[in-house]
């Protein structure tokens, strides 16, 4: 199906999202949309997907105009999304959340359950999902929610899938994997709208490239292009894509971990007996797959999860006794992996969020009375520091695009002074520019001499991070090694995959020299461009 938006105009109030936007999708493409935090990506596929009634423009599907009421019209046009943030029903099942799905498509009423659960095994089986159809969404971690939500677009045979950022939580095996089953796709004439950040994987991907900002379409890009030219496309200045950093001077280890171990209700063990230290200057890469213990132990560290086991020292004190407040106050600064639940409040404005943890303390807040003035003149200063591109400060933070809403969650926790920086995820969905100014702030930190842990799914985020890196595989850590070894040689990216599928690094170091990624391809490519 060939599909054709024509000057797709989108208005929020005083802010145009969508300026006269023409896109065309032909049948079996693979279509990147590039753009920097807030050009407006989102809010052309959520007008495409029948979320959003667009001011001005029109769809033409194989040359037809076509009108969507609501996502049920969409899909009925074979048009499927997987969206950045989830929208599956937490207590529901896998095959409950594929199975609603159907329902208002009007092609062929209520799924029956065990069709859906036949449908999730079979696509589970076919792309190596892994997906149980009988396990509840809420127990799933982000990562398999993800592929869910890849598996309920699949299975609605959707001839153009709207992917948005589909990879920011899968590993480099399973992003091989995708972008296999993505090529498949292709091959059987689907088309695909792919958003991402990454720009390794639009290179290795893409048949064609469009370029946003602000609202309207600046250029296409060749798929041949380099990743520094598609970066400075995007943002419209040239951006640095490695991380300028010293070699570390570590002080001291004063961030402790011994024994540690979580055990969810159920009796799985989440973090088993894992042990290691973070020195002062130092910074600890925690690199792995979604769901193998790094979120719980994050969130022991913080005071959010229980620990069973094991102690947690920061500045030889072991914090495990104290409450979360108490954690922050002390000088914990904590970017949650998931900012939607943990790291804003919705319904707050801009500059509420700001204050968070900090609104009934100086200079917010004198007795008990709060200055507004000063929440909201730290808010204006905030936002210019970290470009956070909103129309003001009072607006809902629900106002603003993913990676600006990321952005705010950033310029609270490391606004302050800081004993411990522990950041989870923390540029994910952010554009390359704004990764490069939060890698420049954590560098910063840590060469304050403060101890910071990143746990990150992203291998290029911890390689050019971590002066450290541990991995963990089911609640253990596999191993730690340093990111550059004794004779300069950083660390392998094939290395550190298998290792985040459990393979000891002596093993994985044999493996990988027989295994050539597809994104190490991707590698090779820039290298001869
Ligand atoms: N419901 C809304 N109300 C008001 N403004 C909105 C709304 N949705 C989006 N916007 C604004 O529209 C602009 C485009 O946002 P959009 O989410 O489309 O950006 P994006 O390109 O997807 O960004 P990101 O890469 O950060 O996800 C942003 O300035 C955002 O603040």
């Amino acid at each position: 199906m060939k599909l054709e938006l024509q000057g797709i105009t989108k208005v929020f109030g005083s802010l145009v999202a969508n300026d006269h936007i023409d896109l065309v999708v032909e049948p079996g493409e693979i279509h990147a949309l590039l753009g920097e935090n807030g050009a407006g990506k989102s809010t052309l596929m959520n007008v495409l997907y029948g979320l959003y009634d667009p001011d001005d423009g029109q769809i033409l599907l194989d040359g037809t105009p076509a009108t969507f009421k609501g996502p049920g019209d969409a899909v009925s046009a074979g048009i499927g999304m997987v969206h950045q943030h989830f929208m599956l029903v937490p207590v529901f099942t896998v095959a409950e959340s594929v199975a609603l799905g159907y329902e208002p498509t009007g092609t062929g009423g209520v799924l029956r359950l065990e069709e859906a659960r036949r449908r999730v095994r079979e696509i589970s089986d076919r792309f190596g999902f892994q997906v149980d159809p009988d396990a509840r969404i809420e127990d799933l971690p982000v990562g398999v929610q993800q592929r869910v939500e890849i598996i309920k677009a699949l299975s609605r045979d959707a001839q153009v899938l709207i992917l948005d950022e589909p990879t920011a939580v899968l590993t480099p095996q399973e992003t091989d994997e995708l972008i296999r089953i993505m090529r498949e796709l292709k091959d059987s004439g689907t088309s695909i709208v792919f958003i991402t950040h990454k720009l390794r994987e639009v290179r290795a991907i893409a048949d064609r490239i469009t370029v946003i900002r602000r609202g309207r379409v600046v250029g296409e890009a060749s798929p041949t292009s380099t990743e520094t030219e598609l970066a400075s496309l995007m943002v419209g200045r040239s951006v640095s894509l490695t991380v300028d950093k010293e070699p570390a001077q570590p002080g001291e280890a004063t961030f402790e971990v011994e024994g540690l171990s979580v055990v969810a209700p159920t009796g799985t063990v989440l973090v088993d007996d894992i042990s290691f230290d973070v020195r002062a200057g130092e910074i600890l890469c925690v690199a792995g797959v979604q769901g193998n213990g790094q979120t719980e132990l994050a969130e022991v560290i913080l005071g959010i999860e229980q620990a069973d086991a094991g102690s947690v020292r920061l500045d030889g004190k072991d914090i495990l006794g104290t409450g979360v407040k108490e954690r922050l106050r002390s000088g914990i600064g904590f970017v949650p992996e998931d900012r939607s639940t943990d790291g804003v409040v919705s319904s707050f404005s801009i500059a509420e969020n700001l204050v968070l943890d900090l609104f009934d303390t100086p200079p917010f807040a004198r007795g008990v009375s709060m200055s507004p003035a000063r929440v909201t003149a730290n808010a204006e200063q905030r936002t210019e520091e970290f470009d956070v591109r909103h129309t003001s400060v009072h607006d809902p933070i629900s106002t603003l695009s993913g990676g600006n809403a990321q952005k705010v969650v950033l310029a609270r926790e490391m606004s302050r002074p800081l004993r411990l920086l522990v950041a989870s995820q923390p540029t994910r969905g952010l554009d390359v520019g704004s990764i490069e100014f939060v890698h420049g702030r954590v560098v910063a930190e840590r060469d304050r001499g403060t101890p910071v842990i990143i746990v990150s799914t992203e291998l290029d985020e911890v390689l050019g991070l971590a002066d450290r890196i541990a991995v963990m595989y089911r609640g253990r850590i596999v191993g730690i090694v340093d990111a550059v070894g004794e004779d300069g040689t950083p660390v392998s990216r094939d290395v550190l995959g298998l290792m985040m599928a459990g393979v000891p690094l002596e093993d994985a170091q044999q493996q990988a020299a027989q295994h050539r990624s597809v994104l190490g391809a991707a590698d090779l490519g820039e290298e001869q461009a």
